[in-house]
């Protein structure tokens, strides 16, 4: 199959998971599966702009008391005449019809007086003509900044820190949003070490940390990851055991005497959506879903080919289970020099500047230094644009 089909594929094939009513502070990262409308007005009640007091009627006023925001005004109504000292924020008494803010009035006992236009003020600048039909009034009304059934976020849209943030102020606790997708992890190979380093014939496992960053940036969780020998009857019971939306095999993915996964899967009468990819690195990615519905993806495990696996087939994957709208990949403009894989894509580490980085199907420091790869068909030539993958 084709690079751009089996990318088309994992991003096209799985309907997002179900949605359910969650809570407002679990919801970042998801995707909302109904609009978030506004519940009650904000603010809530009328309130104080400015530090200072409220007023009734002309002055000077006669300070009857202190409102601090979060705490009830007492006194009942404010009587013309009178003033309360009140903070910003805090409940406007009944009565007031203005705030003046500390700088704009003087206190002598227990009288406040506005500081007149030719006056000082106590702060020392210029008063200003404050006073009169113009003077601003420092009340916000309860509604100003939002009403009820405001759209805050529609239906698609993804819960972020801001929207999350909206919705709680607009008096959502709980949302609609489609289901988080989990991700079990299966490290095979019994030269894998998930701990220290390798001994001889060892190497450090590089998958988990990818797949976790991979998963967490489509909108999934990585629930486990487990290192398994090469034994089928330890993956086919793990596969059989995992209890998660996806399962991600790295390694097992090819010929060799140790390679289980397929014999597995075609055992289980899984459904192949992938079975190899005409990409370099990369080749023996694949996915399948089984009849329960978890998908399988299958990670080569040279860790560079694997990468490549996982921008390919599980990022879009685990997007469109957790209900994201596709999105274009970028393109950017490619130069260098480069072998071009006949019938298929090479996979290649580029720099911010578009330029090209060799890289085997092994080592990842390329791409760690470069932050992006571009997919380069056979008939690229130096400095055409191309699509790319931005590695986590
Ligand atoms: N006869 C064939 N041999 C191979 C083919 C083929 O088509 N025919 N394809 C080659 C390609 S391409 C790749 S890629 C690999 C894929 O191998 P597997 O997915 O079966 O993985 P292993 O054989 O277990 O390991 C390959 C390589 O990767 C290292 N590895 C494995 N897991 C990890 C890990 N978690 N972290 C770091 N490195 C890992 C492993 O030690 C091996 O060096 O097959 C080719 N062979
Ligand atoms: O997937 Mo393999 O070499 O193409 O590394």
């Amino acid at each position: 199959m084709s690079w751009a089909d089996a990318y088309a594929v994992a991003r096209d094939t799985a309907k997002p998971l179900a949605a359910e009513l969650t809570r407002v502070v679990e919801a970042t990262g998801r995707v909302l599966a109904a609009a978030v409308r506004c519940e009650r007005p904000v603010p809530a009640f009328d309130n104080a702009a400015m530090d200072g007091f409220a007023i009734a009627g002309d002055g000077p006023w006669t300070v009857r008391g202190r409102v601090l925001a979060g705490r009830p005004a007492d006194g009942g109504r404010l009587l013309p005449g009178t003033a309360v000292e009140i903070a910003t924020g805090a409940l406007l008494p009944d009565g007031a019809e203005a705030v003046l803010p500390y700088e704009d009035c003087r206190v002598e006992d227990d009288l406040v007086i506005e500081v007149a236009a030719t006056e000082d003020r106590p702060d020392g600048r210029p008063a200003g003509d404050q006073t009169g039909p113009r003077r601003k009034r420092h009340i916000r009304r309860a509604g100003d900044a939002l009403s009820p059934g405001t759209l805050i976020a529609p239906a698609g849209r993804i819960v972020t820190a801001t929207v999350a943030a909206a919705a709680l102020q607009a008096g959502a606790e709980q949302v609609l949003a489609h289901r988080r997708p989990t991700v079990t992890m299966l490290v095979t190979g019994d030269e894998v070490i998930t701990e220290g380093s390798p001994g001889p014939g060892q190497v450090r496992d590089t998958f988990t940390g990818l797949v976790t960053a991979i998963t967490a940036r489509a909108g999934g969780r990585l629930d486990i990851s487990r290192r398994l020998p090469d034994d089928p009857a330890a993956l086919g019971e793990a596969l059989h055991g995992a209890c998660s939306d996806v399962i991600v095999v790295s390694g097992s993915s090819s010929a060799g005497a140790a390679d289980h996964l397929h014999r597995l899967l075609d055992e289980a009468a899984a459904t192949w959506l992938v079975r190899g990819v005409a990409c370099r690195p990369g080749h023996p990615q694949a996915l399948a879903v089984l009849p329960d519905g978890r998908h399988v993806v299958s990670l080569p495990g040279n860790p560079y080919a694997g990468l490549v696996a996982a921008l390919t087939l599980l990022e879009p994957l685990v997007a469109a289970l957790a209900g994201r709208p596709p999105a274009p990949l970028p393109t950017a403009t490619v130069t260098g020099p480069v072998r071009l894989m006949a019938g298929g894509v090479r996979i290649v580490p580029i720099g911010p500047a578009g330029d090209l980085a060799a890289a085997g199907p092994v080592g990842l420091h390329a791409a760690a230094v470069a932050g992006a790869l571009a997919v380069l068909p056979d008939d690229w030539t130096d400095g055409d644009p191309a699509v790319t993958l931005t590695v986590p």
